[in-house]
């Protein structure tokens, strides 16, 4: 074992005797940040010595990109073909996929990329198996699919875990929280809404990562854990959902003990399903398109009715600017101005510009310099 390693050990040791109290909180700050640190500094150095890795950088593409993550053999790979008509090689041996696998899924109108990747085993987001390569990728997605088989559902929490390593947050928005390092003053906290976080503990958090003097500005009550992950940086938030697989092997019984015990775990209902048969694929597609959050927006051309059969279909969030990044390559630069009628705006017809946030069921016209 590296001594990084057995240094966190050491300290997750501590963590776990300290009893949190008033008089505990700094030093248990201080720990939590110490940890993280040390983490951060493993799995960038997993990440260095990895190279880039032979097929692992995809270029992404389609409406949005979902990665399975799973332990070696849950059925990855017979799912991304299953949803998307590729051709990922499948068998019964662990780690039969070595490289990504991207495929194409159309569903409800929307182009979905998902990639199928090496299995993930513990110890991933350190560098174990092909961890830091398939990490890597996972940190790109847009939605993270982790699937689970019948004879392992009682070890997902093992995938949470690793992912959580690698800086992955799954189903939590970012806290709003804004560090500037000054040159003097040591550490200003402003703060909007109540939050149970104080000066002190924020001090000593950011002592550890050697920032002596910041300009902090947290809006909403935050963690400690947050405070850390905001310190530390390049954390990603991406949202989640659990899939189980192979559920043709099983009863009604064991199956249903499975999804009370995950959402027990979870609070979330895992959806089961049949890579092989097929079973329940169509309520997976669903939960990815829902879970990716599209919108359909109508495009109203100059001078003439909206074209109300086939809308275009975009991330949920996305501005004017996107939308005329995905018409044509030389909108944005021709652009004058937008109109939007719908639930974006506060009266029909009204003008909008480049950074305008559009809404579902908008229709929208798209003005350009000739
Ligand atoms: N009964 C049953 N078997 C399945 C199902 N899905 C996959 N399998 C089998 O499970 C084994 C592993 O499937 P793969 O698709 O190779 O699994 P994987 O997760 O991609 O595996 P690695 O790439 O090695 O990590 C194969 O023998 C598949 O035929 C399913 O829904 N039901
Ligand atoms: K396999
Ligand atoms: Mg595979």
């Amino acid at each position: 074992m590296s001594s990084l390693e057995e240094q966190i050990r050491e300290i997750e040791d501590e963590l776990r005797n300290t009893k949190y109290n008033k008089a505990t909180s700094l030093h248990i700050g201080r720990l939590k940040a110490k940890i993280a640190k040390l983490k951060d500094e493993a799995v960038t150095r997993a990440m260095k010595s990895s190279g880039t890795g032979e097929g692992y950088s995809v270029k992404k593409s389609g409406d949005g990109t979902v990665v399975l993550v799973g332990f070696p053999s849950v059925g990855k790979s017979t799912l991304l073909n299953q949803l998307t008509g590729t051709k990922s090689e499948t068998a019964a041996y662990a780690f039969t996929t070595l490289t990504v696998v991207p495929g194409l899924m159309e569903h409800r109108g929307a182009k979905i990329q998902i990639l199928d990747i090496p299995g993930l085993i513990a110890g991933a987001a350190m560098g174990k198996g092909r961890g830091k390569e398939v990490i890597a990728v996972v940190r790109t997605a847009d939605l993270i699919i982790i699937l689970g088989d019948v004879f392992n559902d009682r070890h997902i929490d093992v995938l949470v875990k690793e992912l959580y390593d690698a800086g992955i947050r799954i189903n939590v928005p970012k806290p709003d929280i804004t560090i500037k390092k000054t040159g003097m003053g040591g550490v200003r906290l402003n703060t909007v809404g109540s939050v149970d976080l104080n000066l002190e503990e924020i001090r000593t958090i950011l002592a550890e990562n050697k920032i002596m003097n910041a300009d902090v500005l947290i809006r909403g009550n935050v963690t400690q854990e947050d405070f850390i992950d905001a310190m530390i940086g390049n954390r990603r938030y991406i949202p989640a959902f659990i899939a189980i697989n192979k559920v043709d092997l099983i009863d009604e019984m064991s199956k249903k003990a499975i999804v009370k015990n995950l959402t027990k775990q979870f609070g979330q209902s895992p959806i089961m399903i049949s890579a092989h048969s097929g079973y329940n694929i169509n309520a997976l597609k669903d939960a990815v398109y829902d879970h990716l959050g599209f919108i359909q927006i109508f495009m109203k051309p100059v001078g003439a009715p909206a074209d109300m059969e086939e809308p275009l279909i975009v991330r949920a969030g996305s501005t004017v600017e996107d939308v005329c990044n995905r018409l044509h390559r030389d909108f944005v630069e021709r652009f004058r101005y937008a109109k939007v009628w719908g639930n974006s705006v506060k009266h029909d017809a009204q003008r909008v510009s480049l950074p305008h946030v559009l809404a579902d069921g908008d229709i929208l016209t798209i003005v350009t310099k000739l």
